[in-house]
């Protein structure tokens, strides 16, 4: 008889928790509540045993057992425990990010008839309670009431049953003991085609001219006028909803404007809808894909299969039939046609009675891809992404483990997602840094994909026209099987990219300017042909220093070591998204007005250096007057509504010059481009990171694939002031195995990755003689103990000293062999624990993907 069982707890700790058994004995990978230092926490029991602790510290009991059979698959908690090592985290983390959000999974439990109940109901009461039972006579007929209830088949809720029969649950228990009834435990059901919910921003005329609520709100008055009267002030929270709406063009999801005010409380908008300020209208949620699919996109995945795709789908098909584990690398240009084979092979899966998971970096990004998805795979598909609530969450997981969706799409997370059966895992864009979870547990989601196909005995495929370093090292040391599409479909040919050498712009015309002759009249020729144009600025604002021509000091946030950007007034239906001009901390979003003098030497020569996005917009509507121009980034796009719009928009050519952030990199087939201009994407290159080449090659290669995807050659413009660098050279020629070659040459030689494993090691904390003084203990530890074949670099102030008011100082660890690194890491966190070092002060960052 188990009387202990350890719990895995969502808490910064290496270790697992032992309670008592209280009662039900839970099943591992059953949910628990437990008291842990004065709270009520959830966890999963991972073991249930005999061995009581050995000291004699109190022991306390299960609250309560949540689940009473496994919350997730025997594979599933394998894949935990191995991303627990692999990423030196503690389980009880990693098993709370594999949990539907939102903690307590709303279900309810539901009885049907079962064939045992259905004899004993057809044979007879009277056979039934000839039987010796210990139940009254009153009770048999209360569970004959039962079993005539659920005649039909159907299930019902126990308060259906009570209110019909009398019957109480440990009466309904009984009968599942014996067999007459089972139970299910259900999410709570919802209605497939459900109508969504929609916030819209009433306009009040103020007589003010151009000037509606918005404009009031954001003169900082803080004062709404609607209608003439005065309405009380409204408070933060109340504002930046009327902000976010009136950004987005008055209109958006209650969703996206829940996902992208995650501190406003639910009561925020119910406030504003009373007042009359805001509307909200309902429409059919199915009008949101089908309106994606639009564009003619939607039938993309019944082209016929090009012989590149063939021997692609071949490839994956044969993997799948054989069966076992089967890694794949995609290598396909941009607009070779990989979305098509996904699909194909995605349907084999099906075909072959498995299930399939296709994982993207972001769906809001590429609403054509959701569209498409369900045009193909109908009620079948379960979409995870971030913007769900954690009911809607639970409904989709339920779905999912149920069995009834078997073709799920999602971003990093979705990789947890319980299908069952699983026969093969898509990676789309694999090279995408948002894998990258950046939070505890820092896991990767293309690796932990190949984990999980690997577990599965599954097949799994890493698609890209730009593959990482890491997975093209795989495939070159045979680990993965290579798959290749080297042209566009349709034999449309790669765009053409031109260099423009700005310091020569710069010689020849003796000013700065954002856009270069060339770019300006190739616009030009090309809005004239009646054909589009995107213009990539990968800054977001205005300007993105503001410098003082005195001291030569740029104004930096408060709260980070970074430089604020400014935002100019918006006029206009978009003015109430940003409140007046202002400067603001992309990092942690802290937002202040601009002042007239140097913060630090009161001089009024301060210069907005720089352009942003929104300036490249500004400059554009002063060169072509006449063109219909968009812009694309965060200040445009909050919800993937907005996305849709724009790139609906887009397609129908109602906007013909785009200017935006890597956004517009990210996938979009949008057949009219014909020439894609870039300006400053080499900016990048200079920053302190070992993958400063690799982004920027696959930055230009991505925003250089979406010209000339239609009937019509694409070109392709690139300002830079590194015309030689390796980087540029190589995406100018669309050569990506010679970019590899030359930059694995320089990672061998830098032991980097994939030459060497590397985690780092930051050390944080509010109090900056803190974190120094953790590094140097940190450093000295290091320097002492000598870890065998691993090599350390620091401590050193990480490229972000300060970031949200927290001081960091950091490591970089390199070594050889996985193993070796992760002891070192674990030696490390107990010499830190024995000192005393908080281990939430210390973040592990095991393949780390961004250095700063
Ligand atoms: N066999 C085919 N014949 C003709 N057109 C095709 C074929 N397969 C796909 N297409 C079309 O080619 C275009 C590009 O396909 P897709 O978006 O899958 O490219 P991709 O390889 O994913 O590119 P990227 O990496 O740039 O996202 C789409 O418009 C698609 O409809
Ligand atoms: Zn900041």
């Amino acid at each position: 008889m188990p009387l202990f069982c350890d719990v895995a707890l969502p808490v910064p700790l290496d270790q697992m928790f032992t309670y008592a058994v209280n009662g039900v004995v839970p099943v591992v990978g059953a949910r628990v509540l437990v008291p842990f230092s004065g709270q009520r926490l959830m966890g999963v029991v991972v073991r249930v045993h005999e061995d009581a602790p050995k000291d004699d510290f109190e022991i306390k009991p299960v609250q309560q057992v949540l689940d009473d059979a496994a919350l997730l698959p025997d594979e599933l908690m394998e894949l935990a425990r191995w991303i627990a090592a692999y990423y030196v985290a503690p389980l009880g983390e990693v098993l709370r990010g594999m949990l539907p959000l939102g903690a307590e999974v709303k279900r309810h439990v539901v009885y049907r008839i079962a064939e045992a109940g259905r004899r004993v109901l057809y044979e007879g009461a009277a056979k039934g309670s000839s039987r010796r039972s210990k139940l009254s006579v009153e009770e048999q007929n209360r569970e004959y009431s039962v079993l005539n209830y659920l005649e039909d088949g159907e299930a019902a809720k126990i308060s259906a049953l009570r209110s019909a029969t009398g019957a109480n649950k440990s009466l309904l228990e009984g009968m599942v003991r014996k067999k007459w009834l089972t139970r299910e435990a259900l999410a709570e059901e919802r209605d497939a085609r459900r109508l969504e919910r929609v916030a819209v921003l009433v306009r009040h005329e103020t007589g003010g001219g151009e000037e509606d609520v918005a404009n009031e709100v954001s003169g900082g008055g803080y004062q709404v006028s609607g209608m003439g009267k005065r309405l009380p002030r409204l408070n933060e929270n109340q504002l930046a909803v009327m902000a976010e709406l009136a950004a987005v063009g008055g209109r958006m999801r209650v969703l996206d404007l829940r996902g992208s005010l995650p501190g406003a409380p639910e009561s925020t908008l119910g406030t504003l809808v009373k007042r009359g300020l805001v509307a909200i209208e309902e429409v059919a949620e199915d009008f949101h894909l089908g309106g994606v699919g639009a564009h003619g996109k939607k039938h993309a995945h019944e082209h016929a299969l090009n012989e590149a795709q063939m021997e692609a789908l071949g490839t994956i098909a044969a993997a799948m039939a054989k069966g076992g584990f089967a890694p794949h690398l995609m290598y396909g240009v941009t607009g070779s046609g990989k979305t098509t084979v996904y699909f194909a092979a995605m349907r084999r899966a099906l075909d072959a009675g498995k299930s399939a998971l296709l994982l993207v970096p972001e769906i809001g990004l590429t609403p054509a891809m959701t569209g498409q998805l369900v045009a193909a795979f109908g009620d079948e598909v379960a979409l995870l992404h971030s913007q769900l609530t954690p009911d809607e969450r639970a409904e989709q997981w339920h779905r999912i483990r149920r069995g009834e969706a078997r073709v799920v799409v999602g971003t990093r997370s979705a990789v947890f997602a319980p299908v069952a059966k699983l026969g093969l895992i898509i990676v789309d864009e694999e090279h995408d840094g948002s894998y990258k979870q950046e939070e505890t547990p820092r896991y990767h989601g293309r690796d932990v994909a190949v984990m999980r196909a690997k577990l599965n005995d599954a097949v799994v495929v890493l698609g890209s026209a730009t593959p990482s370093l890491e997975s093209w090292a795989n495939a070159e040391k045979g680990r993965y099987a290579r798959v290749e599409m080297r042209q566009r479909v349709a034999d449309r040919p790669l765009p053409a990219v031109e260099l423009v050498d700005m310091r020569n712009e710069f010689k020849e015309t003796g000013q700065e300017q954002i856009f270069s002759r060339k770019l300006i009249e190739e616009t030009q020729a090309t809005l004239d042909r009646g054909e589009q144009v995107i213009i990539l600025l990968n800054r977001r604002g205005y300007s993105f220093v503001v410098m003082c021509r005195s001291c030569g000091g740029k104004i930096e946030c408060e709260n980070c070591a970074i430089s604020m950007t400014y935002h100019k007034p918006v006029s206009g239906s978009d003015a109430i998204a940003q409140p007046g001009q202002r400067l603001e901390c992309h990092y942690c979003g802290f937002r202040r007005g601009v002042p007239k003098t140097c913060p630090k030497c009161e001089s009024e020569h301060l210069y907005f250096l720089g352009a942003g996005s929104q300036q490249g917009e500004e400059r554009l509507q002063e060169l072509f007057p006449g063109a219909r121009i968009g812009r694309m980034d965060r200040d445009t796009v909050r919800g993937r509504s907005d996305m849709e719009r724009l790139l609906s928009r887009l397609h129908a050519g109602e906007i013909n010059l785009l200017v935006g952030t890597q956004m517009i990199a990210k996938g979009h087939d949008i057949h009219g481009v014909t020439l894609v201009g870039v300006i400053g994407a080499d900016f990048a290159l200079g920053l302190p990171d070992f993958r400063a080449a690799e982004r920027v090659f696959q930055l230009l290669t991505q925003v250089s694939g979406r010209a000339g995807r239609g009937d019509l050659p694409g070109k392709v413009l690139v300002q830079t002031y590194h015309p030689d660098h390796y980087a540029i050279q190589f995406a100018g020629q669309h050569d990506y195995p010679g970019f590899v070659a030359k930059e694995l040459q320089y990672r061998r030689w830098m032991h980097y990755p994939p030459y060497a494993v590397l985690a780092n090691v930051v050390i944080q904390s509010e109090k900056l003689e803190e974190a120094t003084g953790w590094s140097s203990v940190l450093g000295r530890w290091f320097q002492q103990t000598r870890l065998e074949k691993v090599r350390v670099l620091g401590p050193a102030a990480a490229p972000i000293v300060r970031l949200k008011r927290i001081y960091r100082y950091h490591f970089v660890l390199k070594a050889e062999r996985r193993q070796v690194l992760g002891e070192a890491l674990r030696a490390m966190l107990r010499f830190a624990d024995a000192q005393g070092i908080p281990r939430r002060n210390l973040v592990v960052d095991v393949d780390a993907v961004h250095l700063m």
